[in-house]
């Protein structure tokens, strides 16, 4: 289906704009060489114009960059193989950057498939023309480019997922820090204006960690911190998200779950944390506000009635988790009674 442009992302619209200068720029070269009576020629330019608007209806029909950026190294390849066989050796100098751009556009291992299978057919089509000292150094150079640039972008791919993970976790706790919080949450309210369903979210606050950390030192609250965080991602499902809001604050937003699943969710983690001996030694007790989205509100709204729900467990004794249904009546789940 047709997306709007201005919901494109950064990648989409480049590949857009690329493919279509490229096609544009091409176009003249065909006429140029069917002039010329360089009738095969024009033919592979048309043929690469023609790749490049498959390419373009791709990426604006569906948004499959991944997919079209494959077809596209794919389709190089093959050309610059064509060119090679028709014109001779000197265009299999395009192979080199290209190649390098194979793995500048895709993951390592894609690119590496489209390379090897690229030096092996410039292998067969040069097999029956070249030297063997000429052909062992086409193919060793070629080789060569490809190993380095697999290398040297794979090292590169892995510098950055660890860096993406880094700067989307709490230091201390490991859990998903503000920022990965805001990014969630602009996912969830999108999905949300696509085809609304059931999302609560429970902002869970210590209870007297102040007290904690002046009886224990702050070293030991630390342990607290992470080790509650730790007890948390074990009960919950691993694709329950887990974010530090603020110092003793953090929000769990499980998926798929009703408003009552959120709330039992929230009471059977009440248990378990009261339950619980921290750094061997420490007890202690949370509150938790419950709130249920509602469609068309901002993040912001829908986090200050979960956090309305959890002053209220505060002031109700603490110890406790409260499920905002409606702001007049507030559900109160304690040790699994549960009242209106
Ligand atoms: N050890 C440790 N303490 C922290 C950290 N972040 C915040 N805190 C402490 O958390 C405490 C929060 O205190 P308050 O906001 O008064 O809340 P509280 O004592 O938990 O009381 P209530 O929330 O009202 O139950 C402060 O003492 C902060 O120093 C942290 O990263 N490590």
């Amino acid at each position: 289906m047709a997306c709007n442009m201005s919901k494109r992302s950064a990648t989409e619209k480049m590949l857009l704009t690329l493919s279509a200068i490229a096609a544009v720029s091409i176009s003249p070269f065909v006429y140029f060489r069917w002039l010329d009576g360089d009738l095969v020629m024009a033919f592979i330019d048309a043929m690469l114009i023609l790749v490049l608007m498959i390419f373009f209806l791709l990426v604006y029909r569906t948004g499959k960059v991944s997919t079209a950026k494959f077809l596209l190294a794919s389709a190089l390849t093959v050309a610059i193989v064509a060119i090679v066989a028709i014109r001779g050796q000197s265009h299999l100098l395009w192979l080199y950057p290209c190649m390098i751009a194979f793995y500048y556009i895709l993951p390592p291992r894609p690119a590496g498939i489209i390379c090897f299978v690229g030096i092996t057919l410039i292998a067969i089509v040069l097999f029956p023309s070249t030297s063997v000292l000429g052909l062992f150094t086409i193919i060793f150079t070629l080789f060569l480019t490809a190993l380095f640039s697999y290398v040297i972008f794979e090292s590169y791919s892995k510098t950055n997922e660890k860096l993406t993970l880094l700067a989307d976790i709490d230091p201390l706790t490991s859990a998903g820090n503000r920022r990965a919080l805001d990014r969630q949450l602009g996912k969830i309210l999108a999905d949300q204006q696509r085809a609304a369903s059931a999302v609560s979210l429970l902002l869970l606050d210590l209870d007297h960690f102040k007290k904690i950390n002046d009886q224990n030192g702050h070293a030991k609250g630390d342990i607290v911190l992470v080790q509650l965080v730790e007890l948390i991602q074990k009960y919950t499902r691993s694709l329950d998200d887990i974010y530090r809001y603020g110092g003793e604050e953090f929000i769990i937003i499980p998926l798929q779950v009703t408003l009552q699943e959120a709330a039992q969710l929230a009471e059977n983690l009440r248990k378990l944390i009261a339950e619980t001996k921290f750094a061997n030694t420490i007890t202690l007790t949370v509150s938790i506000g419950v709130a249920q989205y509602r469609t068309g509100e901002t993040a912001e709204s829908w986090i200050s009635r979960a956090d309305a729900a959890l002053y209220k467990a505060k002031d109700g004794g603490r110890n406790r988790v409260i499920t905002e249904t409606d702001l007049a009546t507030a559900v109160t789940i304690n040790n699994g009674e549960v009242s209106v």
